[in-house]
């Protein structure tokens, strides 16, 4: 990406200048921290509060890694390896395993076997699955597969919203709130996607308000927890911080998830500024796998060990197993005939040969 590209996303609303936490407010402001003395006067016993305000005690991890990851793989994944892979995510400890999706597939063909991996896979009681269903008809083929859980998922950005789904923002919303009006008949939990938070592949930047409007009318039609996606992953905390803000003054922060692919390599830094922020609910993706066949240039989400690496640390509870995490990621990366794709199984394998 060229310089003049990168800016584009890098934005930023606030003229380039930090985003600046009054701990005291618990607001975010934008200002310059050269206009404002008192922001340079922090004492050093205040350092830790500052930096680690409220960070929640326990981050619920969404594994996206079956669906999210393996939708993007050119190869066929034989669908006992993808409901092999489920196993060991739900044994490591993950509690919501995203396992595939009822598209047409003819858009994505990697996921035509999305009824034989949900009715093959052993549901464990307090495990969620949740599945794409981009219409009623994907909505119909998932509950007759046994989903329990659905997502639906529109964009802020016109043009992404056309080329993945084929319809404008709009027609969208009008389609999802068939399909959650049906789902909630059904008894079913609804998941609610907006993607291109942050940048579009074709449009460039995205005005928070397209994306708080978007996350807006999901969660008015019956959406429980709202992933707010970016999808080509160009975001930094300092345009991640104004996106949530304009989202959060319609959707309750607790409903909120982050998903962050990380092109850029600022997933983790975007996820620490999320968590300050108040959210809780983190998407991310075993072994890193992923991207969008619908979004050129978009990379694999940020890797699930990686994140459970980085929480830890910060004293989060996660329930999750690294070690037995770091066995499912080498598991589908080995089928895959690649390395890797999580920084911290990458040391820690170093470590222990
Ligand atoms: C929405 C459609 C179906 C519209 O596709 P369309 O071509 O406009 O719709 P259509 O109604 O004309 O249907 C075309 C064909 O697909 C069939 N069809 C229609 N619906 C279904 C269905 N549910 N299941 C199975 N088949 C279906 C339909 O029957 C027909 O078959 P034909 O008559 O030609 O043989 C299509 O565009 C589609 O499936 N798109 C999904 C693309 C996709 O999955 N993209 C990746 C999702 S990732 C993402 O969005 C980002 C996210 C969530 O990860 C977060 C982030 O990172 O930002």
């Amino acid at each position: 990406m060229t310089a003049t590209l990168a800016s584009k996303y890098n934005n930023s609303c606030n003229g380039g200048a930090p985003m600046v936490f009054h701990a005291n407010s618990h607001a975010w402001h934008q200002q310059c921290r050269q206009a404002d003395s008192s922001c340079h006067v922090v004492e050093l016993r205040d350092l830790p509060r500052k930096v680690m305000w409220d960070l929640p005690s326990f981050v619920k991890i969404v594994e996206v890694g079956p669906r999210d990851g393996l939708q993007n793989e050119k190869g066929n994944v034989p669908t006992s390896v993808k409901i092999q892979l489920i196993h060991k995510l739900v044994a490591a400890g993950l509690s919501v395993v995203e396992a595939t999706s009822f598209v047409s597939p003819k858009w994505v063909p990697q996921l035509a076997d999305a009824k034989e991996v949900l009715k093959g896979i052993q549901q464990m009681p307090n495990v969620r699955y949740p599945v794409l269903t981009p219409n009623l008809r994907g909505f119909e083929a998932a509950v007759a597969a046994g989903a329990k859980e659905i997502a639906v998922f529109a964009s802020a950005s016109e043009s992404f919203s056309k080329s993945n789904i084929n319809c404008t923002i709009e027609e969208s919303l009008v389609r999802y709130r068939d399909v959650t009006a049906a789902a909630k008949k059904h008894g079913l939990l609804i998941r609610g996607y907006v993607s291109c938070v942050i940048g579009c592949p074709v449009e460039g930047a995205i005005d928070p308000s397209k994306v708080a409007y978007v996350a807006k009318e999901l969660y008015n039609m019956g959406c429980s927890e709202i992933s707010l996606g970016d999808t080509i992953g160009v975001g930094t905390p300092g345009s991640v911080v104004a996106m949530l803000e304009a989202v959060m003054s319609f959707v309750p922060v607790d409903k909120i998830a982050v998903h962050f692919h990380d092109t850029y390599g600022q997933a983790l830094a975007n996820i620490l500024v999320s968590l300050q922020m108040g959210i809780s609910i983190v998407d991310s993706s075993v072994s890193g796998l992923g991207g969008c066949p619908y979004a050129k240039g978009a990379t694999g989400n940020v890797a699930t060990e990686d994140v459970v690496y980085m929480l830890h640390g910060l004293g989060i509870e996660t329930n999750v197993d690294l070690n037995k995490l770091m066995e499912a990621g080498n598991y589908i990366s080995k089928h895959l005939g690649r390395p890797l794709g999580s920084k911290t199984a990458a040391a820690l394998r170093k470590l222990t040969t």
